[in-house]
């Protein structure tokens, strides 16, 4: 297929797991568009009104709860085994500079991470007491030459250990695509899983410095609270829906090609076989790992202290079947992608305690599972090499 194709062709959805791969192809019909609380709802009644065309609806739901989501039935499913993936080298989308600006700059991020430790610290007394936000930052980028889509694929799929996506944007030409390592929750009959991540750290191509760094993640009391709040608030939206709730007993460490995580991978039994995976994703997003708690002072704190609508990034990316059956991924490491221009986006969890640099260099750490697969730093350069 040609290059044009893939830079123009609206509507490909792809969702590449180590399970195997999914590729939707052209436009069925779109679910009527609409707000989190009812996303559930419309997909019951979509399967109830048609009965032809693919069993699957694929698509996104945006970070804000009341902005609409989309989601559609494509024309065509395929799917694919998981296959090793094409090694091939960062820095051949193209070998001239590109022009990245900040957005915000760096230190403005470091200024409203200093408000929002404020924010939490005012809010102490009160009943509605911060305890964590998400803050976020991204970098515009113009590439030299429109960016090709299949070639982004290839590259951002090199991470076994991650999700690599692409959905399609309301409007017709722009794709949210990235690299995910975090599944916002599946449903298969009966069984849920969800695989939260909070707490980061930087990898290094040095091995003892690699090692080093998981260590000093996985005994941080930051990173281990931050990570607490994630999985009591998605125990809590789960308890009413499930049974047999089970959470292991400590945190495990998930590895992608740049960052450390510290993650739990809890499973439930669902109650009853109504509750579809769009609805229990619809449910948990966001979770704080994305936002903040509690969710909705979190919430308000990001659109005062983010300089930019979100859109969809730190969203929901993934599918739900007629059964009910789905998979949702939380939608980070990604960027809009739009002919030349790429937005990229990437956040880290606030909790008091947290310091503006640091935060600024993990922002900076996550910025590169995208830049890699671009084949630039973040000043625009090509990369030598892969960060690890
Ligand atoms: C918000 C992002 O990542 C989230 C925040 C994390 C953290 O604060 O430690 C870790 C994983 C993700 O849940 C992002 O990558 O943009």
């Amino acid at each position: 297929m040609s290059s044009d194709f893939h830079q123009h062709a609206p509507n490909v959805f792809r969702l590449l797991t180590p399970a195997g791969n999914l590729t939707a192809s052209g436009l069925k019909r779109e679910l009527e568009p609409g707000p989190a609380s009812t996303l559930g709802a419309r997909v019951a009644s979509f399967f109830a009104q048609h009965a032809d065309g693919a069993d699957r609806l694929v698509g996104a739901m945006p970070f804000d709860r009341e902005a609409r989501d989309y989601l559609y039935q494509p024309a065509e499913l395929s799917f694919a085994k998981f296959q090793p993936r094409r090694a091939t080298r960062a820095g051949d989308l193209g070998s001239q500079p590109w022009i990245v600006s900040a957005e915000p700059p760096a230190e403005n991020y470091g200024a409203a991470v200093t408000r929002a430790l404020a924010m939490m610290e005012a809010s102490k007394s009160s009943a509605e007491e911060l305890r964590k936000i998400v803050l976020s930052r991204s970098l515009a980028i113009t590439a030299p030459q429109p960016i090709d889509r299949e070639a982004l694929m290839q590259h951002l799929s090199q991470d076994t250990s991650v999700t690599a996506f692409q959905t399609p944007l309301p409007g017709g030409t722009a794709a949210l695509m990235g690299a995910t390592p975090e599944l916002l929750v599946s449903r298969e009959g009966r069984q849920v899983v969800s695989h939260p991540l909070a707490g980061s750290a930087r990898r290094y191509i040095d091995p003892v410095r690699d090692r080093e760094s998981a260590r000093w993640l996985e005994n941080s009391n930051k990173n281990q609270r931050e990570h607490r709040e994630v999985i009591e608030a998605i125990t809590d939206l789960l308890a009413p829906y499930c049974t047999d709730i089970f959470i292991p007993d400590g945190t495990t460490l998930r590895a992608t090609a740049t960052m450390w995580h510290l993650g739990t991978r809890i499973t439930a039994t669902l109650k009853s076989d109504d509750t579809s995976a769009a609805e229990l994703a619809a449910l948990l997003h966001p979770t704080p790992a994305v936002c903040g708690m509690p969710r909705v002072a979190s919430a308000a704190a990001i659109r005062e202290l983010e300089e930019y609508d979100r859109g969809f990034y730190a969203g929901a990316v993934g599918w739900v079947d007629r059964s009910g059956d789905g998979e949702w991924y939380v939608a980070l490491r990604c960027a809009e992608v739009n002919g030349c221009n790429v937005r990229v986006y990437s956040g880290a969890g606030i909790v008091p305690g947290s310091e503006p640099e640091a935060e600024i260099d993990e922002t900076s750490a996550k910025f590169l599972a995208m830049l890699s697969a671009l084949g630039i730093d973040e000043g625009g350069y090509p990369l030598k090499e892969i960060a690890a």
